[in-house]
C-alpha cells in the first residue's frame, strides 16, 4: 500500500465526511427555516400593527392579507386592543385597520334608527360592523346646515383624526369610504333600506330626509348609486351616556348654563368647576380630566353635540371613556364658542400629555393632519377654511392655559 494511496483514501475519508456534515447542515437549515416561517405566519395578521408603513404596502402586495379567512381574525385584533387607557395604543401603526374599514366587502346593510342623524349600519366580512353616514349636503361651508342639525360626516373623520393627533386614541377609527349603491349595497340591503329610496330614470338614488330643525324635508339624491361617507369603526362593547339629574353635567359647562352665570365665570371665577368637580364620578381625576380632554376637542372643532360617553365592562361598570358624534361639528352658525373651552379655562387644569400635544401641534398640524388624511377616499376632509380656523383655536387654547400656567403655576396644572 503506497503512500499515495493511503493518501487518497485519507482525502476520501473527509470528502465524505464534509459531504455527510453538508447533508446536516442543509438538514438544520431546512428545518430552521419552516420553524421560523411557521412561527412568522403563526402571528399573521396578529403583527400587523407592528409593522411601518412601507413595510405594509410590501405586504398587502404579496399576501393578499385582506383575504375572506383573515378578516375575523382582523377584528378580534381590534377589540383585543381596547383597554381603559383607550381603543388603541399610541405606538402602532393604525393604517391597516384604516384599510380594512374602508375596503372590506360588506355582506349586510341596515338603516341605523337611533338618534336623529341619517346613517346606515354595515356588517363587514368576518362580522364586525360600521357605523357609516353618507354624505348629504354640499362640501362647502357655504352651504352648511348645522343648524338645522343636518349632519356633515366629514366632520367625524377630521374629529378622529384631531383625537389620534392629540394621543387620546378613544374615538373609534373613523375613515371615509365610497361605495356603490349598485355593487355593495343593494345586493346585501335589507328590505327597510331598500324601500328607502327611489331610483331615478338617470340612475341616481334619492330619498326624503327630515332635517330635525326645519320645518320641510329635505331631498337628498346619491349620483349615480355613488355613496360618499364616513366608515366607523363600532365598538363591541356595551357602550352608556353619563346623565345626571336630567341634565348633562358637561354641558353644563356650556351653552346650557345660563349665559349671565357664564360670563362670571369667565372672569376667573372656579366656583361653578368647583361644584362640578365635587360630584361624583368628576371627584376622580381620570373622568375629571377626560372632560378637560373633550372640551379641547369640541373646542378645536367647534362642537356642541358631544356628551360623556363611555365603556361598561360585563358588570355595568365604567371601562373606558371614548368620544363620539362629530357630525354638527364646525358649525359657523355657533356664536358661542367660547363656552366651549369653559372647563379648561375655569378649572385650569389639564392632562400633562394633551397640553404638550398641544404645544407639539401648534406649529405641525399642517403636515400632521394632511399625513394623516392624505390617502383618504373624501380627501381634502376639510375646507380650508374650517382648517385654519381650527388651527387657530389650537393658538387659542394655548394661550388660555398659557394664562393658567403662569396664574397659577406648573404644578397646579398639569397632571400626569
Ligand atoms: N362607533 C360606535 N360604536 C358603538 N356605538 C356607537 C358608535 N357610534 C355611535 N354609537 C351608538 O349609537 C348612538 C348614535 O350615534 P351618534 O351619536 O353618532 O348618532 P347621531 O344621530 O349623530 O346622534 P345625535 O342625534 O345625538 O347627533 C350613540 O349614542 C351610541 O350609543
Ligand atoms: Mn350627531
Amino acid at each position: 500500500m503506497s503512500i499515495a494511496y493511503i493518501f487518497q483514501l485519507f482525502v476520501r475519508s473527509r470528502l465524505r465526511a464534509a459531504w455527510q456534515k453538508r447533508n446536516l447542515l442543509l438538514f438544520v437549515a431546512f428545518f430552521s427555516t419552516v420553524y421560523v416561517l411557521c412561527t412568522l405566519l403563526k402571528d399573521f395578521p396578529n403583527d400587523m400593527h407592528r409593522m411601518n408603513s412601507s413595510d405594509f404596502k410590501v405586504l398587502q402586495m404579496a399576501n393578499n392579507w385582506m383575504h375572506p379567512k383573515n378578516m375575523t381574525q382582523i377584528w378580534k385584533q381590534m377589540d383585543r386592543l381596547i383597554s381603559p387607557a383607550g381603543l388603541y395604543p399610541s405606538n402602532i401603526n393604525i393604517n391597516p385597520f384604516k384599510e380594512a374599514i374602508r375596503s372590506a366587502k360588506i355582506v349586510k346593510a341596515d338603516m341605523f334608527q337611533k338618534q336623529v342623524s341619517y346613517k346606515w349600519i354595515l356588517t363587514l366580512e368576518g362580522g364586525q360592523q360600521i357605523l357609516f353616514k353618507p354624505i348629504l349636503l354640499p362640501r362647502d361651508h357655504k352651504a352648511k346646515m348645522c343648524d338645522s342639525d343636518c349632519e356633515h360626516p366629514e366632520y367625524e373623520i377630521a374629529a378622529f383624526t384631531m383625537n389620534r393627533l392629540l394621543g387620546f386614541n378613544n374615538m373609534p377609527i373613523a375613515v371615509g369610504r365610497k361605495l356603490s349603491w349598485y355593487r355593495d349595497i343593494a345586493p346585501v340591503a335589507s328590505n327597510t333600506l331598500l324601500e328607502s329610496v327611489n331610483q331615478t330614470s338617470a340612475g341616481d338614488l334619492c330619498f326624503y330626509w327630515q332635517c330635525p330643525k326645519l320645518e320641510n324635508m329635505s331631498y337628498f339624491c346619491f349620483n349615480k348609486g355613488v355613496v360618499y361617507g364616513s366608515a366607523q369603526y363600532w365598538v363591541n362593547r356595551g357602550i352608556e351616556t353619563f346623565y345626571n339629574k336630567n341634565r348633562w353635567p358637561y354641558h353644563d359647562f356650556h351653552f346650557f348654563s345660563d349665559t349671565k352665570e357664564f360670563f362670571h365665570y369667565l372672569q376667573g371665577d372656579d366656583r361653578y368647576c368647583k361644584k362640578f368637580r365635587s360630584e361624583p364620578p368628576y371627584t376622580e381625576d381620570r373622568w375629571f380630566l377626560h372632560i378637560i380632554d373633550m372640551a379641547v376637542l369640541d373646542y378645536l372643532t367647534n362642537n356642541l353635540d358631544q356628551r360623556h360617553t363611555y365603556l361598561v365592562d360585563n358588570s355595568s361598570q365604567p371601562f373606558a371613556n371614548v368620544m363620539i358624534d362629530f357630525g354638527q361639528a364646525f358649525c359657523r352658525a355657533f356664536s358661542g364658542a367660547q363656552l366651549l373651552a369653559a372647563p379648561i379655562y375655569q378649572c385650569c387644569q389639564i392632562r400633562r400629555s394633551t397640553y404638550e400635544a398641544l404645544l407639539h401641534l401648534k406649529d405641525t398640524l399642517p403636515e400632521k393632519f394632511e399625513w394623516e388624511t392624505e390617502d383618504d377616499p373624501i380627501y381634502p376632509i376639510l375646507q380650508p377654511g374650517d382648517f385654519q380656523d381650527m388651527h387657530k383655536r389650537l393658538r387659542e387654547l394655548l394661550s388660555l392655559l398659557d394664562f393658567c400656567l403662569v396664574h397659577k403655576g406648573f404644578k397646579n396644572v398639569l397632571f400626569d
